[in-house]
């Protein structure tokens, strides 16, 4: 079981989460006077919670009885994380491949890792990463690919305010990074 990995493993007080969520609002100068923000430092610290809680799982794995040993891709998964530099949403998708070995992986569990590392403050960078290296640890393939398109709300809506950029990384690991075909083939598929 892959568990919900929370940023510090101590847990999250959501207490204590609402009471800085309402004097950071306060420090803004913003009331909380009327019934509709009344609870708004709660929801606060509720939805931050959600967002850094990803969803327990199993990686399932079967057996490659038939040997096949070409690429699996799993494309367009919808990503969601927080930037840790501004704790603003990025939004995006993952292209999630890998060429197998002796087992091959349930496909679903490949838009559960996205999740499980994208439910923290993170830098896409590392969250492309994470994905690759826990696959290939965890799986032993002989390659794995991964591709994150995300757009960052911190450089949409504010700062820079460049509306319509998109950021893209990618990490491709043994086979894939080695072998000009396979490579060049997965980056072909997983082209955002
Ligand atoms: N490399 C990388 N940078 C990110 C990511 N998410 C946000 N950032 C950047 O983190 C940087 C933080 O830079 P600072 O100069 O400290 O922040 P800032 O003053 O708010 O800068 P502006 O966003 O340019 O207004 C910004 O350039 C963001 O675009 C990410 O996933 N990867
Ligand atoms: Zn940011």
């Amino acid at each position: 079981m892959v568990n919900a990995s929370v940023v510090r493993g101590a847990g999250i007080d959501l207490d204590a989460a609402e009471e800085a969520a309402r004097r950071f609002l306060d420090a803004l100068g913003v009331s909380m006077d009327s019934e509709s923000l009344r609870g708004t430092p709660g929801r606060m610290a509720r939805a931050y919670a959600e967002l850094f809680t990803p969803r327990p799982f199993e990686l399932t794995t079967f057996p490659n009885d038939e040997g096949y040993d070409e690429l699996v891709l799993v494309r367009d998964i919808p990503l969601r994380s927080v930037c840790e530099h501004h704790l603003l949403p990025f939004t995006g998708t993952a292209h999630v491949g890998y060429l197998p070995g002796p087992r091959i992986v349930g496909l679903s569990k490949l838009a559960r890792v996205v999740e499980h590392f994208a439910c923290r403050p993170q830098v896409q960078e590392r969250l492309t990463k994470q994905v690759a290296d826990w696959l290939q640890e965890q799986l032993q393939p002989r390659g794995v690919g991964v591709v994150i398109q995300a757009d960052h709300t911190c450089m949409t809506l504010r700062g820079a305010q460049s509306p319509g950029a998109h950021t893209i990384t990618s990490t491709l690991l043994g086979t894939l990074r080695e072998d000009a075909r396979s490579r060049a083939e997965f980056l072909s598929l997983a082209k955002p």
